[in-house]
């Protein structure tokens, strides 16, 4: 993609795309441009059942507000308080390998094991005692997500979406059912403090928000079942994906295994639990998980619609126009990473300082990922904790066929051959 020029437009179907992959302008679009552009008309269409106008979708004024009530409760002490959950809910994923070679497999499909892992993080950490509702609702919503995308290939033809089609009956009705099953717990907590049982909404995500949009005298319950929507959907797949990844690379890479191991054992002890303060010392881990996502970028392309005419160095980009940063182009390029581009080499990020604009698993600018520092302590927790139980090797069955279908994926699972370690 980058050999067609640092800049071009192409079409999709009839809407005219920029693909901007000049690294200066990447940086300066992403930090001072986050309300003069957005989401298209398209992309909010496309997943306004499953999301809703929750901040992923939010636009202008809207986003900015949104993003001001949800960023604390990725912050600081509320994100500390997030780690339990990760640890409980990795013991649980442990025992289930451990049960699984028990029973005389030594291969195991690791995807699987991490899509349930961050479904049940994302879960408790969302809605704490009402975790298994919570688990109820994102089965929903995964339904829900594919119907989507089903129903999604008639948008372009004009009023598809009022069709009483098989896939738009079906959406409405499973729509109804998790907005009903969110009421439900949103109903139960506001009893609790009308009753003065409970003095506030709760330490979940879910009381969080609750509490901040009271603070804020902005109690929109529609916005905030759309966040919690919003929050499984972001932040479930995609740290899923990057597990999943990071345990092939390192399954095919065995000193790298060793090396993070080693390092493991050192800053956390034997117990391969790393605390909150040993978890930034795990430099060699942070610099794995940086070169897959380097390689794997969970989140493919950066898209957004200009809301207005935007001056960017040289260019100007009339409104109206949509803007693409392809991300795995520019994680790939040879011009920016060099001849081994396309190999692993997590030693490449042993320098904190990267050329802004060409590492962007996250984005950049105040439109970055807001489940960043959750989305790390967790991988950090998870990896951890397997490498130190486990030494893996990657599958003679594993066939290497990564898809791209909006995110990056390995078609046919990874799978790997598990050891035990001696403890
Ligand atoms: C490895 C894991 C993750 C990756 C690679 C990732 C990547 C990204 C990227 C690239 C964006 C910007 C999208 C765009 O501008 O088009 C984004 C936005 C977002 N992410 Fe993440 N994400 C991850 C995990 C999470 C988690 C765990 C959560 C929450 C629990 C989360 C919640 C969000 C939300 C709400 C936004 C929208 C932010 C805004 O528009 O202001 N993400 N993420």
């Amino acid at each position: 993609m980058l050999d067609a020029g640092k800049r071009f437009v192409y079409w999709n179907g009839t809407e005219p795309r920029l693909c901007l992959t000049e690294t200066e302008l990447i940086k300066e679009f992403l930090s001072k441009c986050s309300t003069v552009s957005g989401r298209s008309w398209q992309q909010r269409q496309g997943s306004k059942h499953f999301i809703g106008g929750g901040l992923l979708m939010a636009n202008a004024q809207d986003w900015y507000h949104q993003r001001h009530i949800v960023a604390p409760a990725f912050a600081g002490d509320r994100l500390k308080g997030y780690a339990g959950h990760m640890v409980e809910c990795t013991k649980e994923m442990l025992q289930s390998l451990q049960n699984a070679l028990d029973s005389g497999r030594n291969e195991v499909e690791i995807g699987e094991y991490m899509t349930k892992l961050t479904a049940d993080i994302i879960s408790r950490t969302e809605f704490g005692t009402s975790y298994h509702k919570g688990k109820k609702i994102f089965h929903l919503l995964k339904v829900l997500q594919t119907r989507c995308a089903q129903a999604s290939r008639h948008l372009c033809f004009p009023g598809s979406r009022y069709f009483p089609s098989k896939y738009n009956r079906e959406i409405k009705s499973l729509k109804m059912e998790v907005e009903r099953l969110l009421m439900e717990i949103i109903q139960s907590r506001k009893d609790c403090v009308e009753i003065g049982r409970s003095e506030s909404y709760g330490s979940d995500l879910l009381g969080m928000l609750l509490n901040e949009m009271e603070k804020k005298n902005s109690l929109d319950l529609q916005l905030v079942m759309d966040e919690c929507k919003t929050f499984f959907f972001a932040g479930h797949e995609t740290t899923a994906l990057l597990l999943t990844w990071t345990v092939m690379l390192l399954a095919s890479n065995p000193s790298w295994q060793q090396k993070v191991r080693d390092e493991i054992k050192t800053i956390c002890n034997d117990s391969g639990i790393p605390s909150l303060d040993q978890l930034s010392k795990l430099t060699l881990l942070h610099m794995v998980i940086n070169e897959s996502m380097r390689l794997y970028p969970p989140a493919l392309v950066l898209p957004r619609m200009a809301f207005e005419d935007i001056l960017l160095g040289d260019l100007y980009i009339p409104k109206g126009l949509s803007i693409w940063i392809p991300v795995l182009a520019i994680h790939h390029s040879e011009k920016l990473w060099g001849k081994d581009a396309n190999e692993f080499n997590p030693d490449r990020f042993t320098s904190k300082s990267y050329t802004p604009g060409r590492f962007l698993p996250f984005a950049s600018g105040p439109r970055n990922c807001v489940g960043q520092a959750f989305a790390l302590m967790e991988a950090k927790i998870i990896l951890a904790m397997l490498i130190s139980r486990y030494s893996f090797t990657i599958s003679d069955n594993y066939h290497h066929a990564p898809v791209v279908v909006l995110t990056i994926k390995p078609k046919y699972g990874v799978q790997v051959c598990l050891k035990p370690l001696e403890t």
